[in-house]
């Protein structure tokens, strides 16, 4: 029997799970159940689980939007002693874009799953090392972009479409809703890979996605054969396009992800240690939350975490 330390983000989304929340809370199978109060406090929680809990059936419960199950993630991986404390999800989210790789479904529906799970799975894990002044490290389960996605979730994040939109539990198009502001917003910029042996200059990238999942920007379908418990990362990297040609790959990516036999969209699986540096101030995103306008000079691994799904 697993015993449950929950986490759970009550900002999430449109904030109208209480029901749901309510039949969990109702579980016996919780043995600790902490509402975050403050944004970063989940990553903080976590970690402080991972340091002192030793109970063999722990597994830690995220409850929230993708921003919380990624700031869990980090807790948990920051904290970790030696075994990894498996980590369960509820989305109560906007976008929920991992709940859709994963097949969880909504909220009632992800609960029905938790019920009906015995075992933990192990998905992939991206690891970001910024080497610049800090050196610090973030861990990624849905991706990582720099760019016109990160521009997109900036501004979706910023925009009171997001919180309109998730009061009619619609907050996944809030990500749509704010897409043509960024694309004519949104400059190119130069970029650079070292991947494996190999060097390459993308002079005018526009979109810069490292991905092992389907979906970004609440369910579009980036890369549509992607899966969580894959091992390895790609890069995908779009030219700066026209607006003509930017409508007809959007309607192709929303279709069939025929989009990827573009020659504007370049597809790169990435090898451990690739390095990219974009020299321009870019904005960032992780997991759909925004990172600091800024240079970029990463280092990308990846690992497995075991998720209990
Ligand atoms: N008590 C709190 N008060 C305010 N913000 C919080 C609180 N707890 C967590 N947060 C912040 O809420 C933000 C949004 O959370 P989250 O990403 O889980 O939901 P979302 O944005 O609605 O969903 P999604 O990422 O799936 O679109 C995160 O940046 C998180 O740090």
């Amino acid at each position: 029997m697993p015993k449950f330390y929950v986490i759970h983000n009550p900002q999430a989304g449109n904030q109208a799970h209480g029901d749901i929340i309510s039949q969990t809370k109702q579980l016996n199978t919780i043995s600790r159940w902490t509402d975050t109060a403050y944004p970063g406090h989940a990553a903080h929680l976590a970690k402080n689980l991972a340091k002192t809990i030793t109970d063999p059936e722990a597994v830690v419960l995220a409850i929230g939007g993708d921003g919380t199950l990624n700031e869990v993630l980090n807790g948990l991986i920051q904290g970790q002693k030696q075994r990894p404390l498996p980590l369960a999800y509820i989305p109560t989210g906007s976008g929920n874009d991992f709940a859709r790789a994963a097949h969880l479904g909504q909220a009632s529906e992800a609960l029905a799953h938790l019920k009906a799970t015995t075992h933990t799975q192990l998905l992939n894990v991206g690891q970001m090392t910024d080497d610049g002044l800090y050196q610090s490290t973030r861990y990624f389960i849905n991706n990582l972009g720099i760019g016109f996605d990160a521009a997109v979730v900036e501004r979706a994040n910023q925009s009171p479409w997001k919180k309109r939109l998730n009061r009619w539990g619609l907050g996944h198009l809030s990500y749509l809703a704010t897409t043509l502001g960024a694309f004519f917003r949104q400059n190119d910029f130069q970029m650079t890979l070292m991947n494996g042996d190999t060097y390459r200059q993308i002079p005018s990238a526009f979109l810069v996605t490292i991905t092992n999942q389907p979906f970004f920007g609440g369910g579009i379908a980036l890369l549509p054969e992607a899966d969580l418990s894959h091992e390895g990362f790609d890069l995908i990297v779009t030219d700066k396009l026209s607006f003509f040609q930017f409508l007809k790959l959007f309607i192709a990516l929303k279709k069939d992800g025929q989009h990827l036999a573009s020659p504007h969209i370049t597809r790169i699986p990435l090898q451990r240690g690739a390095q990219i540096h974009v020299r321009d101030m870019q904005p960032g995103q992780i997991d759909g939350e925004t990172l600091c306008k800024s240079t970029f000079s990463l280092t990308i691994d990846f690992h497995t975490y075991p998720f209990w799904l």
